[in-house]
């Protein structure tokens, strides 16, 4: 696991041994800042001056006993865990200590590989926590500390507001992020914020993981070593050495090969690779960014994806919900590429009357965002500075002026596209559902559809375009 950004441990033993002792151990595991006190008379006023993210604590010890620091410490800051490490290893002192509100109890001599395990849990629980306050704290508020990072992005969806505030909230964690979101949805947009809310230094670095072999996508993050295959005729570096210091954002991973799973999840877990060809073991300190249109759900249960390696992207977690979730946003998106794609072109802005927006707000996208930006494109280039009417904007019908009642009601396709749907909305229904049944296995949802795969990917290419 790498290690949360602003940890602060505070070891209290009266032996300054043991104080040296586990000081060594956790900066060789990569445990930094750790403030040592031998004197437990001192620990209370410490903590008070200091942001303290995890104690280990003496048991026995000359003036104040560790249970009366525990005591003080669960009724004061019970967000600080506190690791007890004692030599009386009898059970009744472990229970007393957990009732008391311990957060793990470790005998002495302590086994090094325990005491680091424990150490990183309880910063990690730490971190966990500090990120729920923080959370909270911006759900409240509702306001934005860098409004900036989000500036591309137009939405007035409080579902994506909440997503703004997410990111903020995980701004200084170094853990991996995974985006999950139909296709178009504005994921790619989302990691990029990301990375500018964190502020890192290093560039932000994207490979699309879709169709690549395991050598393909090995060669490409890694790099390889010069003369390591036939071709090779100079050293390259891969991606991840061109992240460093900054974001690397990994799109389509759910489409990514076992082999190549195995090699990732190494990279996540030790910070670690090899060049291909290369026995140089190297580190990286690149943020990682998943992104996937998939369901992982769906692909860890059928064996596609590794359940490890989804744990350890899953970090911190979010969903962009698809436009016809958040209609609101359709009008100032149309608003916003009208006027882009104008200027662009060279051409008078054109207006988006409201019937035209509420049409378009009849319909599905299932490309999402980016499949608006198309309509609008055509729209726009087909339009000569006019107000934009329903015929730019071809298989969108008008928004019935009244909601229609009595005889639709009760047909089922009015309750699922509000309206009697044409053809191509049903085939793009259909297809999509299916893709969502199969968590997106195109060879399982042209099954279900009747359709050859080839030609499922011919409709979804189709309808991505
Ligand atoms: N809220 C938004 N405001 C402005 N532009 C947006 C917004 N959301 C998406 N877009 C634009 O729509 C297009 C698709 O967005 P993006 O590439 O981020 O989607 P995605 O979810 O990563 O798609 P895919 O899964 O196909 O890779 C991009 O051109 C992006 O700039």
């Amino acid at each position: 696991m790498s290690s949360p950004t602003q940890q602060h441990m505070l070891l209290v033993d009266d032996e300054p041994g043991i104080l040296t002792e586990v000081s060594l151990l956790l900066a060789s595991s990569d445990v930094q800042q750790v403030a040592t006190l031998s004197d437990s008379r001192n620990v209370l006023q410490y903590v008070k001056e200091h942001k303290v993210t995890s104690v280990i604590l003496d048991w026995v010890m000359p003036h104040v006993t560790g249970a009366e620091i525990l005591h003080a410490l669960t009724a004061e800051h019970p967000e600080i865990p506190v690791i007890v490490m004692t030599a009386m290893g009898d059970v009744e002192t472990a229970v007393a200590c957990m009732q008391q509100g311990a957060f793990d109890f470790l005998t002495k001599p302590v086994d090094p590989s325990r005491l680091v395990a424990s150490v990183k849990k309880a910063l990690q629980v730490s971190e966990l926590g500090r990120q729920n306050l923080m959370l909270k704290d911006y759900l409240l508020a509702d306001t934005l500390r860098n409004p900036d990072a989000f500036a591309g992005i137009v939405t007035t969806s409080k579902k994506m507001r909440g997503i703004f505030q997410y990111i903020e909230a995980i701004a200084s964690s170094r853990l991996p992020v995974l985006i999950t979101g139909e296709t178009g949805a504005g994921k790619e947009l989302l990691a990029r914020a990301v990375h500018e809310v964190s502020g890192v230094p290093g560039p932000f670095i994207s490979l699309n993981a879709a169709g690549l072999d395991d050598f393909m996508f090995s060669d490409t993050l890694f790099g390889h070593k010069k003369g390591a295959f036939t071709g090779a005729d100079s050293k390259r570096d891969g991606l991840i050495a061109a992240a460093a210091g900054g974001t690397l954002f990994l799109d389509e991973i759910g489409d990514l090969n076992l082999a190549s799973q195995i090699k990732l999840l190494r990279l996540l877990q030790e910070r670690e690779y090899y060049r291909i060809g290369s026995d140089l073991l190297l580190k990286s300190d690149a943020r990682i960014v998943a992104a996937s249109n998939m369901d992982f759900t769906a692909l860890r249960a059928a064996g596609s994806f590794r359940n490890d390696l989804y744990f350890r992207l899953c970090a911190h977690e979010f969903r962009v919900p698809p436009l016809r979730e958040r209609l609101e946003d359709v009008g100032p998106l149309v608003d916003y590429f009208a006027h882009n794609i104008a200027l662009e072109q060279g051409k008078a802005i054109p207006a988006a009357p409201h019937s035209v927006i509420a049409a378009l707000a009849q319909y599905r996208f299932p490309g999402n965002v980016r499949e608006l930006y198309n309509m609008v494109h055509h729209a726009v280039t087909c339009n000569d500075g006019q107000p934009l009417a329903l015929s730019d904007f071809p298989g969108i019908a008008a928004a019935p002026a009244r909601p229609p009642q009595s005889v639709d009601a009760a047909n089922p396709l009015f309750a699922l596209f509000g309206k009697f749907p044409t053809v191509l909305q049903v085939e793009e229904y259909l297809i999509a559902e299916a893709m969502k049944l199969t968590g997106g296995n195109q060879t399982q949802a042209a099954e279900l559809l009747g359709l050859t795969r080839p030609t499922l990917n011919k409709r979804l290419k189709q309808e991505r375009q």
